[in-house]
């Protein structure tokens, strides 16, 4: 039987500015497969993905739907017409339920809102694809996983035949990972086609049919899962000359003075709930600590926390030996404290300024930047130029907003501008979330690099192999408390590390939290 071929890209141009983010590229996509598409950070994977749905129209290039050749004028017309994509921030409006998100986008428009109804089918399709989670809970309530569920069976409800899941996995625990591929799997024998775009090649191979690969807007080429190994896909996306190696373990300087200290401290998050819950740990010169757990379990207040951008309730933290319990983020800034957040369009950049406006945002205040009673924008200017080109970020210029970079390009700005001068603490969060081979293993030689120069650094992540790979210790966060320190970690901890993840405390002290 002949493959029926859902969608055929052909041609696609797309010029931003004078970069040709898509440069006649040819995508198509089978019923019954999934189809990774493959690039560095800015090969131009989303703004394909983006023609796809709708959100932007091609310059040149056309696409077909089962032979049938379409012209989306915005997103609606894609959804109508089954096209569904499940962003990594999923877009759900956290404070109505979950069969109330699905109700929303509702095409039908004299759709009269029933309940029973809505919630019946959502468990329909949940227990079909197996998305398991209860229609009547309100969207805040959810962990990351099920958002990414809700949004999924979105997608469903709305009849989609066509799923586009853009690195779907650097939000979810190794279990929830296993649990979408099989969901995944299940929708593919139902004759879905899915687009799944992602940087960790090993879940690429793991789920993939085909594989195609962009490079800086081109096509490089689209070959069978089976038949491409690593190396292959690798010098596919970033050229003859490889990825680089990673080079860990080059330090051996023991660590130094302890420089941020926490004692006890308790922190509400946004919901007014405790979410640090009696926290102590030192940071030290030349040191590295890793925190582990599973996401929601505090480390985004605790980051904030020693960052200077969230109130600290009960305890204290110092620098060296200065209070810094209630002081400032810009005190914070002042006295060397960098923050790398995982919400890099939230917090970590303001997206309708311009690259040299948000290199500017967290030190305009001081010298150099600030001459007299102005900032000196020639001297801004000079230094994004040096960080742009000293830290490979791909951006049409130095007077762009930042929101025209792509994702991973966004990491990097943050990262040249918080790693780039008076550095003494490092508060990393996921920083290589969605970044490339590459880039990733750019950032983690920065991060080594911070420590070589005297840094005392904090990671946060989820991905246990980047923080056995550069951590010096080693915590596990469990309902905002941590659950015992491993010195030098390596792959004999992973079960230890495990236990303590599931809340089973190294020290006896579980993770129970008393408070609320
Ligand atoms: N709206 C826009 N305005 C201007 N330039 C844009 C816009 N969207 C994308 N670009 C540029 O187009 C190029 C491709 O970006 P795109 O977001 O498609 O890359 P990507 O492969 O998805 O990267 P990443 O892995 O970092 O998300 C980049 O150089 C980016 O700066």
């Amino acid at each position: 039987m002949a493959e029926k071929v859902l969608v055929n890209m052909r041609g696609i141009t797309k010029t931003f500015y004078d970069i040709k983010a898509n440069d006649d590229v040819d995508f198509d996509l089978k019923a019954g497969e999934v189809h990774a598409l493959l690039g560095e950070n800015g090969a131009g994977k989303s703004t394909l993905m983006s023609i796809l749905c709708g959100l932007y129209q091609p310059d040149e290039g056309t696409i077909e739907l089962e032979g049938r050749e379409v012209v989306f004028r915005s997103p609606k017309d894609a959804i109508a017409q089954g096209i569904g994509i499940v962003h990594q921030h999923f877009m759900l409006v956290p404070s109505l339920t979950v069969w109330e998100n699905m109700a929303l986008g509702s095409a039908e428009r004299d759709f009269i809102v029933k309940e029973n109804a809505t919630c019946a089918r959502i468990r329909e399709l949940s227990a079909r694809y197996g998305l398991d989670v209860d229609p009547l809970s309100p969207v805040w309530q959810l962990s990351i996983g099920e958002q990414q569920r809700v949004a999924i069976l979105r997608m469903l409800f709305h009849k989609a035949k066509i799923l586009i899941l853009d690195e779907p996995t650097s939000v979810l625990t190794p279990q929830e990972t296993e649990k979408l591929f099989e969901t995944v799997k299940h929708m593919k024998e139902e004759g879905f086609g899915i687009v799944f775009i992602s940087h960790k090649l090993k879940e690429v191979f793991e789920i993939s049919d085909r594989i195609t690969v962009l490079r800086r807007g081109r096509v490089v080429g689209t070959l069978p899962a089976r038949e491409v190994t690593a190396e292959k896909l690798a010098e596919m996306m970033v050229g003859s000359g490889g990825v680089g190696e990673i080079k860990v373990g080059v330090s051996r300087k023991p660590p130094g003075k302890p420089i941020l200290i926490a004692e006890e401290i308790r922190v509400r998050n946004d919901k007014g709930l405790v979410a640090v819950d009696g926290v102590s740990l030192t940071l030290r010169e030349n040191q590295i600590l890793g925190i582990a757990g599973v996401s929601g379990n505090g480390q985004g207040e605790l980051a904030e926390a020693l960052a200077g951008m969230r109130h600290i309730e009960r305890g204290s933290l110092y620098f060296t030996v200065e209070d810094v319990t209630s002081t400032s983020a810009r005190r914070m800034v002042d006295l060397g404290v960098k923050y790398i957040p995982s919400d890099r369009k939230g917090v970590g950049l303001v997206p309708n300024m311009n690259v040299a406006e948000n290199v500017a945002l967290r030190k305009y205040w001081r010298p150099p930047y600030k001459r007299g009673f102005f900032i000196d924008w020639d001297e801004v200017y000079q230094d994004s130029g040096y960080l742009i080109e000293s830290y490979d970020i791909l951006t049409p210029g130095i007077d762009v907003a930042v929101r025209m970079l792509s994702g991973g390009n966004q990491q990097k700005l943050i990262l040249a501008r918080e790693l780039s001068d008076n550095m003494k603490v490092v508060i990393a969060m996921h920083p290589t979330w969605g970044l490339d081979v590459k880039a990733t293993a750019f950032v983690r030689e920065k991060l080594l690099a911070a420590k070589e120069e005297g840094g005392a650094v904090l990671l946060i992540s989820e991905d246990l192999d980047e923080l056995l790979m550069l951590s010096d210790l080693l915590a596990v966060m469990y309902r905002g408390r941590l659950m015992g320190t491993i010195e030098a970690p390596d792959r004999s901890h992973i079960e230890k590390i495990g236990l303590m993840m599931a809340g089973i405390a190294s020290d006896g002290q579980g993770g129970k939290k008393e408070h609320d």
